[in-house]
C-alpha cells in the first residue's frame, strides 16, 4: 500500500518544506490542482529536479484536451496524471495513449461519479488506475466513507482512495486493502507532518 502526500493550498516554499518532512515516508508526491494553477508547469519541474527518485503525480484533474495536458504535466517530468472520470471517451483514450507513448500513467478521479455502468466503460476504455474521491467542498458532509469501495468492487482496477483521511479514518478504510491512500490536510496542516506522515505508512 503506497502513501500519496497531496500538496494542496500550500505556497512553493511550504510544499517543499513538508515534502523535505515527509519524503521518507511518502511513496508519491501530489502537486495538487491549486498549486499547479499558482505556479504552473515550472513547480512540477522544479519537484522533479529536487527529488528525481520520487514518483511524481500532477493532480491536472483534466476534463479536456486531454492530448496537450497530458503531455504538458508528462513533459514537465509528472510520472501520473490526473484525468476526470466524466470526461469525454475521447479523453481518456487520448490521455492514455499519450501516458503509454511516454512511459507514463494516468489516474483517474471518480469524483462525484456513482454509477457502475461509468466505472465499467473506463475498464473497457483501458483504465487501469483509479481514484475514490471525496472533494474538498464535500467533506464538510462527511470524509471518505468506505461504501464507496462499493463503486469498483469486481473491477481488476489498482484503486488510490482520497478526501479527508487521517489516521482515525485510516484503520477502516485500509481494511478493504486500497493500492494507495492519498492524504493531504491531515499532514500538511500538522504541526510535525513528519511524524504523521510517518504514523500513517506505518
Ligand atoms: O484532490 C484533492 C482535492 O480535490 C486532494 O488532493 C485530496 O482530496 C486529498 O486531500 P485531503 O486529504 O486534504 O482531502
Amino acid at each position: 500500500m503506497k502513501l500519496q502526500l497531496a500538496l494542496d493550498r500550500l505556497t512553493r516554499e511550504e510544499s517543499i518544506r513538508i515534502t523535505k518532512e515527509t519524503e521518507e515516508s511518502i511513496d508519491i508526491i501530489e502537486i495538487g490542482t491549486g498549486v499547479i494553477k499558482e505556479y504552473g508547469m515550472s513547480i512540477i519541474r522544479e519537484f522533479r529536479a529536487l527529488f528525481p527518485d520520487k514518483t511524481i503525480l500532477a493532480d491536472m484533474k483534466t476534463c479536456d484536451a486531454g492530448k496537450h495536458e497530458a503531455r504538458q504535466a508528462f513533459e514537465a517530468g509528472a510520472d501520473i496524471t490526473t484525468v476526470m472520470a466524466f470526461s469525454s471517451d475521447l479523453t481518456i483514450k487520448d490521455t492514455l495513449q499519450v501516458a503509454e507513448e511516454m512511459g507514463r500513467r494516468v489516474m483517474i478521479d471518480l469524483l462525484e461519479v456513482d454509477s457502475r455502468e461509468r466505472v465499467a466503460e473506463l475498464k473497457e476504455l483501458g483504465v487501469e488506475l483509479v481514484s475514490l474521491h471525496v472533494g474538498k467542498d464535500k467533506q464538510t458532509e462527511g470524509k471518505f466513507n468506505t461504501r464507496l469501495f462499493e463503486l469498483v468492487d469486481g473491477f481488476d482496477f489498482e484503486v488510490a482512495v482520497a478526501g479527508g483521511i487521517n489516521l482515525e479514518n485510516l484503520p477502516a478504510i485500509i481494511e478493504h486493502k486500497p493500492d494507495i491512500v492519498i492524504a493531504g490536510s491531515s499532514i500538511t496542516a500538522a504541526k510535525a507532518p513528519g511524524k504523521i506522515a510517518a504514523k500513517m505508512k506505518k
